[in-house]
């Protein structure tokens, strides 16, 4: 029967095995794929949710994995290999693509963000407000990483531990002054960020979304937690908004064991209130008031769900050394987070919106903020996920017509599944006697939108944000919401300008 052993003990073991082969120490990567293994790799297998990484061991034996990372016992064992059984592989995987890429947290402080919407915004946010405040920082988001040198467009939101490790060591090379990324309850769930220490962990708030993962709201936030449980530093931060529900229940379950900093509207029970709002087409003004201090901010990003997402940036950037002086002064250049609230103007006078809400919270939440600023109509056109939170389809439906005057229901990402179901399942939310078309198009959904658009209406265009593909039946093909509303616009003879 093998014996199950520490992490400190597996850690000694490959130490041990890396030197062996072939004498050649730079062999011996951790790769939890077996069909990325090559000769002298360390074979981590991983329970999954599709498969399982133990039916795997023979293939990475095969392609000459020296060392192998179980978590079951096995029905065999093969010679010349080393088996080291651990109570959890996924955790063993992280802690060892940490420790291979030097523990690159020691020496880059880490801002975390979590919550269901709004992590994206916020960290683009700390990004801007370090970067200007003169301390370059690494970037990590569903949309892009930054490593201080290269840019690359993101596959997910928070990578998995072997791709994020080299990321974080190679901004320490890059000597960045700190790290802003995003945690999702996917990531914290699979420990892809097991070990790793954070200063600062910022709670942007928590509604529907991933049941078809978690299973249910209490799973959901336990996993949003243990970023604040398990990887905060001890000297570290909690930054949470108490205007949310859940982010109340954190707080209070954190007050003894963390230095919590809560922030909520003028009414909330918190250090950091936020008073005085003002809500212009342009931007967003408030004041925020702490106990012995207060300072005015103001920003070009519109919608009251950006003075929370702000705020959680700004406080989270105080612990950091950032001054109210050097935040106001970095306030006053323009943030741009690609694919929230982007305004396309058409000559005909309505605007359109590309927005990523993909939540029934955001779409309610992205509706009222267009609501207050637009003088006739509103039309919203977006879909759901595929393979995804079956949930909140209905929830989308119902938000999206109680805050619209006219909802399109089209395709978004439809991946293994009948866009006509998804859009179905949407439907079964929207009330009897509420104007909505369906076009599962969603070039034509668009178009469609535009063409029913009058002088003085705007056009919401949600879900995708950012992203530069429709994923269906597995193939992504090229589609930019941006792009297609220009393209459409063109084609209408109504092409206006992107607003700054
Ligand atoms: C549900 C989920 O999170 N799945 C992720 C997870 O897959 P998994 O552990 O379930 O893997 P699996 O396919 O069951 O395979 C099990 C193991 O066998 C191995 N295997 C498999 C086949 C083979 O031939 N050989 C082999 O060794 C696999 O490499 C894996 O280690 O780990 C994989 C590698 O780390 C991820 O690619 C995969 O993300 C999938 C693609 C995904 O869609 N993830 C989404 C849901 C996600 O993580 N999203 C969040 C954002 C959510 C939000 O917006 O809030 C994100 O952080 O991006
Ligand atoms: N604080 C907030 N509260 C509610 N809705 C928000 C908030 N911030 C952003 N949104 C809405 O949610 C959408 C997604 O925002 P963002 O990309 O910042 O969230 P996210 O948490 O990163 O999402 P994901 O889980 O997809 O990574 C925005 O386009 C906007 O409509
Ligand atoms: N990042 C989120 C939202 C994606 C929204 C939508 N565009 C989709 O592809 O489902 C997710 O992975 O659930
Ligand atoms: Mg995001």
């Amino acid at each position: 029967m093998p014996v199950i052993l520490s992490f400190e003990r597996v850690l000694g073991e490959l130490l041990i095995a890396r030197r062996g082969f072939h004498g050649d120490s730079a062999r011996g990567r951790v790769v939890n794929d077996s069909r990325k293994v090559l000769p002298g790799d360390i074979f981590v297998a991983i329970p999954g949710t599709v498969s399982d990484g133990h039916n795997y061991i023979d293939a990475a034996i095969k392609a000459r994995a020296q060392v192998v990372i179980h978590q079951h016992p096995l029905s065999h064992y093969a010679p010349h290999t080393t088996y080291l059984m651990v109570t959890s592989t996924r955790l063993a995987y992280a802690r060892c693509c940490r420790e291979f890429n030097g523990c690159p947290d020691r020496e880059l402080p880490l801002f975390g963000v979590t919550g269901t919407n709004g992590k994206t915004t916020t960290v683009y946010m700390i990004e801007h407000l370090l970067r200007a405040g003169g301390r370059s920082c690494g970037l990590i988001s569903t949309v892009e990483t930054r490593d201080g040198k290269i840019v690359r467009p993101a596959d997910c939101t928070t990578p998995e531990a072997g791709v994020l490790f080299p990321l974080l060591a190679e901004m320490r090379r890059n000597r960045l002054a700190a790290a802003a990324m995003e945690l999702s309850s996917h990531a914290l769930d699979q420990g892809r960020v097991a070990g790793t220490v954070f200063r600062v962990a910022v709670f942007t708030n928590l509604s529907g979304d991933h049941l078809d993962y978690h299973r249910d709201m209490e799973h959901y936030y336990h996993a949003k937690k243990r970023l604040f449980t398990e990887q905060l530093s001890p000297k570290g931060a909690a930054v949470i908004n108490v205007d949310d529900r859940y982010g109340r229940r954190l707080a209070d379950e954190l007050a003894d064991t963390t230095r919590v900093i809560t922030f909520g509207s003028a009414d909330a029970e918190a250090k950091w209130r936020i008073t005085n709002v003002e809500l212009p087409e342009d931007g967003v003004r408030f004041r925020l008031e702490g106990r012995d201090e207060a300072f005015d901010v103001g920003s070009n990003l519109i919608g009251s769900h950006n003075i929370h997402n702000l705020t959680g940036a700004i406080l989270a950037v105080r612990e950091f050394g950032l001054t109210p002086e050097e935040i106001n002064r970095a306030l006053a250049v323009k943030i741009r987070v690609p694919g929230r609230l982007e305004r396309i103007n058409s000559r005909k006078g309505y605007a359109v919106y590309v927005d990523y809400a993909h939540t029934d919270d955001a779409l309610s939440n992205v509706l009222e903020i267009l609501r207050k600023i637009t003088p006739r109509r509103l039309i919203a056109v977006f879909g759901a996920g595929g393979d995804r939170d079956h949930l909140k389809r209905p929830r989308m439906g119902l938000a999206a017509a109680e805050k619209a005057d006219l909802v399109i229901l089209t395709s978004d990402n439809p991946r293994s599944e009948e866009p006509e179901a998804i859009i179905r399942e949407i439907a079964a939310g929207i009330p009897e006697g509420a104007a909505y078309e369906i076009e599962p198009d969603r070039f034509l959904a668009i178009r469609r939108a535009l063409e029913l658009a009058e002088p003085g209406d705007a056009v919401l265009i949600a879900g995708k944000g950012h992203e530069t593909y429709q994923e269906i039946k597995g193939v992504r093909h090229p589609f930019d919401d941006r792009k297609v509303v220009k393209t459409v616009l063109s084609s209408l003879g109504e092409r206006g300008e992107p607003q700054p």
